[in-house]
């Protein structure tokens, strides 16, 4: 140790002195020669320094694009580094509260990666004499260095790197400030309108521990979400695109929203919530999906309401087109009406391209989510399994999820009315919005005992509510039955004349329309 010890303090010296004549080199002799002189000392530097330097600029090539290894080495060594640097940087600002440290200029750590020692040094250079008189700091070049002994090329070029830079870019990942995007129209670069997304920062409070509902099928939902996005290897191993769709449907004010906002705070994603009544195309619809990022959830919000994409519409539209078929006006604008549709609106086959067709080819990792009040009026095609995967009910607040309202609201867990509150609301139909509205304090004397009687009092009233509009219904029910009763056991009532009458209008109308035909 004390031979090698002594070689080491040798090759130091021999490095000081080269270092000196470099440095002399640099500073008196032309450009040319200088380059030629470097060329050599590099080569005898190699030949005695047995350490390999990587360096990493800060800019390369593109002087307006910072490189991103540069970033996710500089995430990388933040995060690792920082509590050993005696010298750091403040340089963001992350979820606007903490800031992110970075190493300062010229400073120095060192790192161990499976037993081999490593030294990464932060520098920067000045060009001489060329300073931007507007911004003093904008000719320095930053760079880090990456010192390593060369029996460890390999070991660091291969594996340590790849290390470095997948770790740094999970740390830039989980700094950003997440977005919620949507998506309305503006003017294009070359003129007319294309719908574009806009984004501002999403800072929703919500959380699977503050979402109301029963603990297992949360639990469920949690465990669904997470096989998602741990699933990268899963989705490639069976062939399919990396993405999931959701369906949650309900009464309203039962937490749809609030479940994705929950959602993307537990996966970290980004939201795209996007109006389908803003597009105006199935192609606009197919470039905004193209410009969404991974990791991220695409909400569109009430898809009963966004389109005529449900059963019932179609009916409707198929009654109205025998109805309207012979009047040769009505066609005509029909037509002319289609036509424009075909042009300017989504269709559901855009719709389930937009979920299918070119998810595969879009990198993966997004989760898209459906919500609407009426589950049974939707196209079976669009919510059929493999395009929206998982159905989750959100149904009338019941005793667990009241149970985490009152937490949340009143930090209560356990109290005397309770079990009367449990058995109102097995009786009635309340939503956990209603819920929560009762168990928010009106003012400051308004405590948790008062609060739980407000809610108290609100679920009996509506009770009774119910109980009066059953009778009410009931008593409405009666009569017809009666009142159809009686028309059916007097055969000169009603009924007879109903047909008989129907039988003469529909005459009448018709020889009227002949008559006006004719003349
Ligand atoms: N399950 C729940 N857990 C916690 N809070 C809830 C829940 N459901 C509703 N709320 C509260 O009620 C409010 C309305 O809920 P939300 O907007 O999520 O309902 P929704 O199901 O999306 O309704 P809509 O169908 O009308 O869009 C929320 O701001 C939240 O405070
Ligand atoms: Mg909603």
């Amino acid at each position: 140790m004390v031979f090698m010890g002594e070689i080491w303090s040798q090759v130091g010296s021999v490095m000081a002195s080269i270092m000196f004549v470099y440095a002399i080199i640099q500073q008196y002799f032309p450009y040319n020669l200088r380059r030629h002189l470097e060329k050599h000392t590099n080569k005898i530097v190699g030949f005695v320094y047995p350490y390999i330097q990587i360096t990493f600029h800060e800019y390369t090539g593109d002087r307006f694009k910072r490189s991103e290894v540069y970033t996710a080495i500089q995430n990388y060594l933040s995060a690792n580094s920082s509590s050993r640097a005696k010298r750091l940087r403040a340089n963001d600002i992350k979820d606007n509260k903490s800031l992110v440290l970075s190493l300062d200029d010229n400073e120095e750590v060192t790192e161990e990666f499976q037993g081999v020692k490593l030294w990464w040094t932060s520098s920067k250079k000045i060009p001489q004499g060329s300073s931007n008189p507007f911004y003093p700091n904008s000719d320095e070049k930053r760079y880090f260095k990456l010192t390593f002994h060369r029996t460890h090329r390999q070991l660091i070029t291969e594996s340590f790197l790849a290390h470095v830079l997948e770790e740094g870019k999970g740390i830039a990942f989980k700094n950003r400030q997440r977005k919620l995007y949507t998506n309305g129209s503006g003017e294009s670069f070359y003129g007319g309108n294309r719908t574009k997304w806009s984004h501002v920062l999403f800072e929703h409070p919500a959380s699977f521990d503050t979402l109301a509902m029963e603990p297992k099928k949360k639990q469920e939902i949690i465990n669904d979400l997470l096989k998602f996005k741990n699933g990268k290897e899963y989705y490639a191993k069976i062939g399919k695109a990396w993405k999931r769709g959701y369906l949650l449907y309900g009464p309203p004010g039962t937490g749809k929203s609030t479940m994705i906002s929950a959602m993307a705070n537990f996966l970290d994603y980004d939201v795209y919530d996007l109006e389908l009544t803003a597009v105006k195309d199935n192609t606009e619809l197919r470039k905004l999906l193209i410009e969404t990022s991974n990791k991220s959830i695409i909400v569109i919000e009430d898809i009963d309401c966004s389109l005529d994409l449900t059963g019932q519409r179609k009916e409707k539209k198929k009654d109205e087109d025998s109805e309207q078929s012979k009047d040769p006006v009505s066609v005509q604008k029909r037509a002319e009406e289609e036509g424009k549709n075909s042009q300017s609106k989504v269709t559901l086959s855009g719709l389930l391209n937009f979920i299918d067709g070119i998810w595969s080819a879009c990198g993966g990792e997004r989760l898209i989510v459906f919500t609407t009040n009426y589950v049974d009026k939707l196209d079976p095609a669009l919510i059929r399994r493999g395009r929206m995967d998982k159905h989750i009910e959100l149904s009338y607040c019941g005793f667990e999820a009241f149970k985490v309202l009152a937490k949340n609201y009143l930090d209560v867990e356990s109290h005397d009315l309770f079990s009367k509150i449990e058995r109102l609301l097995g009786e009635i139909d309340t939503t956990p919005a209603d819920v929560a509205e009762n168990l928010m304090p009106k003012s400051d004397e308004e405590d948790a005992d008062k609060c739980l009687k407000n809610l108290i009092e609100a679920l009996e009233n509506a009770k009774e509510e119910a109980i009066r509009k059953k009778a009410e219904d009931e008593a409405k029910l009666q009569a017809a039955e009666e009142e159809k009763l009686e028309e059916e056991s007097d055969p000169k009532s009603g009924k007879e004349d109903v047909k008989c009458k129907c039988g003469n209008g529909a005459l009448d109308k018709e020889v009227k329309e002949n008559g006006s035909v004719n003349k």
